[in-house]
């Protein structure tokens, strides 16, 4: 590696959040304008039911705003579904494709997660495409070739570090307080800026990689320090704002 990339702590509030959770989210705010936005770049993905609100009360605090989703149109006959050009028409800088909730939940496929990384750029979000295997693959020493597979397969043409993030987040890991080893997160990231830079060429480099699941106040120096990882992808420690920016401190 060469430089640094500035660290991304992002938080990816899933389901949860109603509009009392705005109070967290501008304790966030304050810390993020008192000084810690100079050294770690913030985001919280709140549900799209918050992300107007979310991005009012943010402001110019340097904490911004993303989706958790995004249909692959701008506009048009999709009951329920919200586009990347209305995200960003709400204040949103950001949108996470791919998350493994949706993979699994939604049925969602490699093709689609690329076509919803185009749509955030079509729109000027930048993409957080997540990618990650199950304990099964891990156990049978795929977790390399199925994330590989996944890069190929959701990462569209054209990427580089202004418009895309990738997120490693093992789905055996997600939610359940269990973490990959460092050995095994170096390992996976190191892998990862390789497939990357092997398609898209030195500007590779800039892609920050964040490593998701179980990422938490105590374990979250110790994952940050490893080498390739640009940051975290934070589930349900990104609720409060104490666990979120005890996270973030240990990035600046
Ligand atoms: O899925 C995640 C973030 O997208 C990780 O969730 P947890 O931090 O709750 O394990």
């Amino acid at each position: 590696m060469t430089e640094k990339n500035t660290p991304l702590i992002a938080g990816n509030w899933k389901m949860n959040g109603l509009a009392t959770a705005l109070g967290e989210l501008r304790s966030m705010a304050e810390a993020a304008a008192g000084g810690l936005a100079a050294s770690v770049d913030l985001a919280i993905c709140p549900p799209a039911t918050l992300v107007a609100a979310a991005a009012a009360a943010a402001g110019d605090s340097g904490l911004s705003i993303g989706g958790q989703d995004c249909h692959t149109a701008a506009s048009g006959a999709h009951t329920g579904d919200i586009s990347a050009e209305m995200l960003a028409d709400s204040g949103a800088r950001w949108v996470i494709v791919g998350h493994s909730e949706r993979r699994a939940d939604h049925g969602e496929s490699d093709a689609l997660v690329r076509a919803k990384a185009e749509a955030a750029w079509r729109a000027g979000l930048i993409a957080i495409v997540c990618v990650g295997e199950t304990e099964a693959e891990r156990k049978a020493g795929k977790a390399l070739d199925v994330v590989g597979a996944q890069l190929a397969g959701s990462v569209p043409d054209g990427a580089d570090g202004a418009r895309l993030v990738v997120a490693y987040e093992p789905v055996w890991a997600i939610g359940t307080g269990l973490t990959p080893t460092v050995d095994d997160v170096a390992e996976m990231h190191s892998y990862m800026r390789k497939d990357l830079q092997g398609r898209f060429g030195p500007s590779a480099a800039s892609i920050r990689l964040l490593y998701g699941g179980s990422v938490k106040p105590g374990n979250a120096g110790e994952l940050l320090s490893v080498d390739n990882v640009d940051g975290a992808l934070v589930g349900g420690a990104s609720l409060k704002a104490s666990d979120f920016l005890a996270i973030a401190k240990a990035a600046g």
